[in-house]
């Protein structure tokens, strides 16, 4: 019968794909671990009336609702649903797939849900009722809701609940309303650990509650570069699933003042004036990006300064390496390892005081320093494609002053298969911690009495043609400005935890992944 497989000879199945409601016929191959929920299913009257089932007393029905893996790393939840005429039979098979799935221990029973109405396309909270809620509750996930008044809701609700009573925080919108849900998390664990964050050598303690993203937000770079996509329902069935992906996270300090972390870009110069302008903007939307990209572009403003950082010596990747970071990195599990053994070695002093500082001065159109690749829709490549989500290090991504020129042919290298970072005006390097001063406010320390160089700087700020090395730039930090242009940046290995898996490598028949399957297991 189309649609239908024989799998025994009293229990029969056929598949059909959630979403499109469509029957096909292929045989389907689901490890354990992809199964999202399996359910008693009421056999209706018009699947019983299907050729010779009709001639059947009473039919006994379950579905396996599944992960289906589609291109480019898009998930999707499927359904096979499988019948027979003995009840006892079909009870016993409902009984131990559930069973099955309850040891899959890593999956999350319990959620905290922030959703942030205004981010991106303000469609958050349609985003969550229509696609994500559904699952969770399919997945029998229980939820508690918040919706966001204000910014910093999340982040200071964080500090209030009892956090520990959830098996995760799942943020809808995007990297700026992840980033409060990280803050809110990683200094909550702070304050009950007694950690000080406003120590820039402090060892911080790590965050086991894991973060969910449901992207709804402008750039989505972080949802991106840990899953592949951004897709809220992929994201959805990631956390259903219980996926475990670590992160570096950086700590960013001036004069032992905490700032702000970091996960993805800390940006001075063209991304920080990207992000200045865009603010003022917000009302376009995801838009305001492209429009202040431009004109940041075009204002070609460079900036003199001064970066001293250290090598991350520990990690034996290069951000010129070919291989990327991939579900089960290598690399990654290398940092891990590292990591475990340390927190064995408790009470050792961070090396870095004894290791070399390298020291470079120069005229910057940007600094970058990333802890992971930045890929976003924009750059599927991201700002430094070889990056790594949890080997402990970040690149640092020197942009010298070149012409526009040559600026927008590394920009366009971004959207491209060719190196960004082959051109003479391009350095990069793998750091584990690095300072900032600017030109400027070294000038102001030395002689903080030189009025009319700050009034110089604040009249060539006003004048987007004149490129001027004067005034300052801010950081772009995650997509947040930061206050000070000096900042002391450290970055923490996998200090905070993510429902992800981290890329997967691209497979051209997916299906074949399959370790075992439904067939397999009847
Ligand atoms: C000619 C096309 C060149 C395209 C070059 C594209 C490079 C895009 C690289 C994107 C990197 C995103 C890094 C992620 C940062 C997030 O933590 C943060 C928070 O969400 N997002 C932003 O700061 C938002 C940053 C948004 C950046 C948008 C940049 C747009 C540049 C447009 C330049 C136009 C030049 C045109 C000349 C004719
Ligand atoms: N209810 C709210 N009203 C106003 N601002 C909010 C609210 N909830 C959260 N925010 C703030 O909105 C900011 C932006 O949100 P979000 O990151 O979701 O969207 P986005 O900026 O469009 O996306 P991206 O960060 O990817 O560019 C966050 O920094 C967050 O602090
Ligand atoms: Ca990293």
């Amino acid at each position: 019968m189309k649609g239908m497989t024989k799998l025994d000879p009293q229990l029969y199945a056929f598949t059909y794909g959630c979403e499109l409601s469509c029957v096909h016929t292929e045989n389907c191959f689901v490890p354990i671990s992809e199964i999202i929920a399996v359910e008693e299913t009421e056999f209706n009257k018009k699947q019983r009336n299907i050729g010779r089932w009709q001639k059947m007393a009473k039919l006994h029905a379950f579905t396996v609702y599944y992960v289906k893996k589609a291109r480019n790393h898009r998930w999707r939840c499927s359904g096979a649903t499988f019948w027979c005429e003995d009840e006892h039979l079909c009870n016993q098979w409902t009984q131990a797939l559930k069973e099955l799935l309850e040891m899959q221990k890593s999956r999350p029973k319990q959620l905290l849900v922030y959703i942030n109405p205004y981010g991106g396309k303000r469609q958050g909270k349609r985003i969550y009722e229509q696609k994500v809620a559904p699952l969770f509750s399919l997945a029998s996930i229980s939820t508690d809701v918040v919706i966001t008044e204000h910014a910093n809701h999340a982040k200071d609700n964080l500090f209030e609940v009892n956090i520990y009573k959830y098996d995760g925080v799942v943020c809808v919108g995007g990297d700026g309303m992840f980033s409060e849900v990280m803050h809110g998390l990683i200094g909550r664990m702070q304050k009950d650990s007694g950690i000080d964050q406003n120590n820039p050598k402090a060892s911080l303690v790590q965050c086991n509650i894991r973060i969910g993203i449901i992207p709804a937000g402008s750039t989505d770079c972080i949802c991106y570069s840990t899953v592949g996509i951004s897709d809220p329902v992929t994201s959805a069935l990631h956390i259903i699933l219980g996926d475990c992906q670590p992160l570096d996270v950086s700590s960013v300090h001036h004069n032992n003042t905490f700032l702000k972390y970091s996960v993805s870009l800390l940006g001075y110069g063209f991304y920080g004036d990207i992000l200045k302008d865009s603010e003022k903007k917000r009302w376009m939307g995801p838009m305001r990006y492209d429009y202040s990209g431009f004109k940041t572009f075009l204002s070609h403003h460079y900036y003199e300064g001064t970066i001293a950082y250290q090598p991350a010596k520990h990690t034996h990747g290069s951000p010129r390496d070919k291989e990327r970071c991939r579900t089960g990195c290598y690399i990654c599990k290398q940092s891990e390892k590292q990591l475990s053994e340390q927190s064995k070695e408790r009470g050792l002093k961070h090396e870095e005081g004894a290791e070399e500082w390298k020291v470079i001065k120069g005229k910057f159109l940007a600094i970058n320093a990333v802890s992971m690749s930045c890929a976003c829709p924009r750059s599927p490549k991201g700002l430094s494609p070889a990056a790594h989500l949890a080997d402990g290090s970040a690149d640092l991504i020197l942009v010298r002053k070149c012409s526009r020129f040559d600026f927008l042919r590394y920009l366009v290298r971004h959207t491209n298969q060719d190196d960004q970072f082959d051109f003479p005006f391009v350095d990069v390097y793998r750091v584990k911690c690095f300072q900032f001063t600017s030109k400027l406010s070294e000038d102001n320390e030395s002689n903080v009495m030189d009025i009319g160089k700050k009034r110089f700087g604040q009249f060539c700020r006003d004048h987007p043609a004149c490129c001027c090395n004067i005034v300052n730039s801010t950081w772009n930090c995650d997509g947040e400005t930061l206050d000070s242009s000096a900042v002391e940046v450290r970055v923490h290995c996998q200090l905070m935890k993510l429902f992800a898996r981290g890329i997967e490598e691209d497979c051209k028949d997916e299906a074949a992944h399959s370790q075992s399957s439904i067939e397999q297991l009847l």
